[in-house]
């Protein structure tokens, strides 16, 4: 077990939150969060673990693991959630709008997949759209590298899918495995693994935290039993960092990430700039700099089709969103009424 590194900066603040602070916030305290439950939360000040209950106004559904808060530790109560540096969210609910904060804070992905059948260059792009879109940096993990024969060719196309895209093979299972990691793992860093069952996360995460993160929570038993609803949590690094387990990040649709899209596929978006119409489908328009760019052969058709399935899906996902929350924005309307809501005193 590792012990959590202790004071403020330990658990990554940085200058950007410290910005955030006003004269008035002088009497709370600071706090990051380790476990989202559905009607508090827990937060680490660096010296104490505190159970949080949250002010009218904020729900927990506002509050993602990994999020900077100030809070006031007498009345175990969270005042208020500082802007968030990065923050992943899972696939919008399309029928409500509404999206699932993943994880808030986070400097590096790890993209994880194997050596093996599931490798899977489309799947491996829209983590990599994600990751962008939420401005955390992408790794590619290729586990199993010790069962193949060929680990370094898994690697090379790994790399071909992004500029300067970091990619590690590894043995899940090897001794070395926290200092290919240690990189991304030094104090101040926060991370996160995504991949599909079965590649390795519990293994990796097991090692970069010195013990059994994915299956225990900080703090988490309790009397009354285990509370976890997310389960989701924070947890302190060999190498000083933080991991955040994401037990929802094994499959993922894309809504609302076109600039996580293009940043992904930079090769294509820069040509699209080029091409005669400004809404060109890359398809059989004339004068399509991305479609000469295929006959050159500086574009494989395969990527091109898999960065127009993105795109596509997005777009349909984005506007089934954007539907959804003008609908809701419409019954709230309908629902209050003309009469002003009374003040709870
Ligand atoms: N030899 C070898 N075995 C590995 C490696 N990575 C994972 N394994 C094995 O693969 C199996 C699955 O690994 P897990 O860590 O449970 O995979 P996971 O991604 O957490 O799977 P889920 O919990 O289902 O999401 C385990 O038996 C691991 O020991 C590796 O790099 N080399
Ligand atoms: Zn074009």
């Amino acid at each position: 077990m590792v012990t959590a590194p202790t004071g403020l900066d330990a658990l990554g603040w940085q200058a950007f939150q410290q910005s955030q602070l006003g004269p008035d916030d002088a009497a709370l305290t600071p706090a990051r969060i380790a476990n989202v439950h559905r009607d508090r939360v827990v937060a680490l000040t660096g010296s104490d673990t505190l159970e949080l209950t949250l002010d009218p106004g904020l729900t927990t559904a506002a509050v993602a693991v990994g999020d900077f808060v100030l809070c006031a530790p007498a009345q175990y109560r969270l005042i208020r959630v500082l802007d968030r540096q990065t923050e992943l969210s899972r696939g919008t609910e399309y029928h409500t709008g509404d999206k699932q904060l993943i994880a808030a804070n986070l400097d590096s992905l790890f993209i994880t997949t194997s050596c093996n059948a599931d490798f899977n260059p489309a799947r491996l792009e829209r983590y990599l759209a994600l990751a962008h879109d939420a401005g955390v940096r992408p790794v590619i993990v290729l586990t199993k590298a010790d069962l193949a024969d060929d680990a370094a060719s898994f690697a090379d196309q790994a790399r071909a899918l992004g500029r300067d895209l970091a990619v590690l093979a590894v043995n899940a299972k090897g001794s070395d495995l926290v200092q290919h990691f240690a990189p991304y793992c030094g104090p101040g860093q926060t991370v996160a693994l995504a991949g599909t069952s079965g590649v390795g996360k519990t293994t990796i995460a097991n090692a970069l935290t010195g013990g059994n993160a994915a299956t225990r929570d900080i703090r988490d038993d309790d009397a009354r039993g285990r509370h976890t609803t997310t389960g989701r949590s924070l947890h302190p690094m060999l190498a000083g960092g933080w991991l955040i387990d994401t037990p929802g990040m094994r499959g993922l649709g894309l809504a609302e990430v076109g600039f996580g899209i293009d940043a992904t596929f930079p090769e294509i978006s820069e040509l699209a700039a080029a091409c005669k119409f400004r809404d060109c489908a890359h398809d059989a328009e004339p004068g399509c700099a991305v479609q000469a760019a295929v006959k050159a052969g500086l574009i494989t058709p395969d990527r091109l089709a898999r960065f127009k399935k993105l795109k596509s899906e997005n777009t349909q996902a984005t506007e089934a969103i954007a539907l959804a929350r003008d609908k809701q924005r419409k019954q709230g309307r309908t629902a209050k009424g003309g009469k002003k809501p009374r003040q709870k005193s």
